[in-house]
């Protein structure tokens, strides 16, 4: 948990320096800083930004460097600086630190904020690195094997965008990269496959709170990228001729994706048409004249905008109570010795801060109320933005020491 932070020339935060509580809220006009504020703790714990990747965007006008700063509450400090040419410098406890996934452990962070909204209808990068993030934290052995097979990735992808045609030479190094690439495939797969499915029942349960009506509707899958019946390598190596005309690599890990399906048997609401347009098999059809017909079609396509915020919303806090019982797993399987992919953890992991940004938009008051009291129920910190003071009673419901705060003009002041 964050106990002091500190920001300076981040966007328009010149000199912030503010003590947190458990539960954190921002208030402020549109332009005053609230989500810059939620942006430099993203900052400290992910080294980049979620709303621009240059630094020299929300590096304030005119300065060479933004910094955030943060006391946690076991005393260690952690601290970031993006220059404006594009340097990092990251600290833990005052020591340079060089690997900003040693940050990221001391201080995970959590952000549910309107750009993750599209989360659904967007490419699969988005949904890709909700799972990564899960497994990054739960499984040690992730991490080194993403980072390996993006490596090799890039090499590859710059190859078949250099030459259409490639030489022996060229093609014995690509042949050895890809051999590589299987073998971190097949690893990233299953701490993936592994996650995805202890994962699935906590999301369940998580619409059951957030979306009662939806509960038995709503399920999750997921595709690995490419097909894991048989190695990668032999895919890649069938595919080649393709892969150099399109100039990069189209199956693998890095097209994973996670999908949320919508599932109906309400034959009142249903045509034969709309049975027919929405089922991608038709072998799944059911008779209508004997049984109900099964629909089922992205979630994306049926729910409403509040629904999906609320869905997007029930994906990133299902999260965290698999990742909170984990550690309790972890613990005593690493006491047994019995672990057979064991996790990185034998001391105690870094509890998740919550970023909520403009939590009201979309949102009716029931539905703020319901996703309230279930992130009061986690016991993780939590930074949330709101324009006005109107959320303030429903916080003292469930806080009991909520932090407000005020922020005008860059300036944040405790309220
Ligand atoms: N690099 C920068 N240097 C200085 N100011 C900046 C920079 N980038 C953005 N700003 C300004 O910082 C201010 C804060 O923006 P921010 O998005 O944090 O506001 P907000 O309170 O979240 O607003 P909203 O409620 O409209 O989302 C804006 O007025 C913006 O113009």
């Amino acid at each position: 948990m964050i106990e002091r932070l500190q920001i300076s020339h981040l966007r328009n935060l010149t000199q912030v320096n503010l003590q947190s509580a458990a539960c954190n809220v921002i208030i402020g006009a549109n332009g005053s800083g609230k989500t810059s504020l939620l942006e430099a703790i993203f900052l400290l714990s992910r080294g980049k930004s979620f709303r621009h990747h240059q630094p020299k965007r929300y590096i304030q006008h005119h300065q060479n460097a933004a910094t955030v700063h943060a006391r946690l509450n076991d005393s260690s400090t952690l601290a970031i600086q993006k220059q404006a040419n594009a340097t990092t410098v990251l600290r833990l406890n005052q020591t340079t630190v060089y690997n900003q996934s040693i940050l990221t452990e001391q201080l995970p962070t959590l952000l549910i904020d309107p750009s993750t909204m599209d989360m659904l209808e967007q490419g699969s990068a988005s949904r890709r690195q909700l799972l990564d993030w899960l497994v990054f934290h739960m499984k040690q052995g992730f991490h080194p094997q993403w980072v390996a097979y993006q490596r090799l990735l890039k090499q590859r992808n710059s190859l078949l965008k250099k030459s259409r045609h490639l030489t022996q030479v060229q093609l014995a190094e690509l042949k050895s990269w890809d051999k590589g690439l299987s073998n971190h495939a097949a690893l990233i797969h299953h701490y993936r496959e592994r996650i995805f499915t202890e994962w699935q029942p906590y999301f369940a349960e998580s619409i059951a709170q957030l979306l009662p009506a939806y509960a038995e509707k709503l399920s999750l899958s997921y595709n690995a990228g490419y097909d894991t019946s048989m190695a990668l390598e032999v895919q890649l190596n069938e595919r080649l001729e393709q892969d150099l005309q399109l100039g990069y690599t189209r199956i693998g890990n890095h097209r994973a994706d996670i999908h949320v399906h919508w599932r109906s048997s309400d034959v009142a609401q249903t045509t034969n048409d709309d049975v027919k347009d929405v089922n991608s098999n038709p072998a799944s059809n059911t008779d209508l004249n004997t049984k109900l017909p099964i629909l089922k079609e992205q979630a994306a396509n049926v729910l409403s905008r509040g629904e999906k915020k609320l869905l997007i919303t029930a994906l990133r806090l299902s999260q965290l109570p698999l990742l909170l019982n984990d550690e309790k797993t972890t613990f005593a399987i690493g006491k047994d010795g019995n672990s057979d992919v064991p996790n990185r953890h034998t001391k105690s992991r870094a509890t998740p801060v919550v970023l909520l940004d403009d939590i009201t938009a979309e949102l009716d008051d029931r539905a703020i109320d319901i996703l309230l009291s279930t992130l009061a129920q986690l016991p993780c910190q939590v930074f949330m933005t709101s324009l006005t003071d109107g959320i303030l009673p429903l916080v003292h419901r469930y806080w009991s020491d909520p932090k407000m705060f005020h922020v005008k003009q860059g300036s944040v002041t405790l309220l």
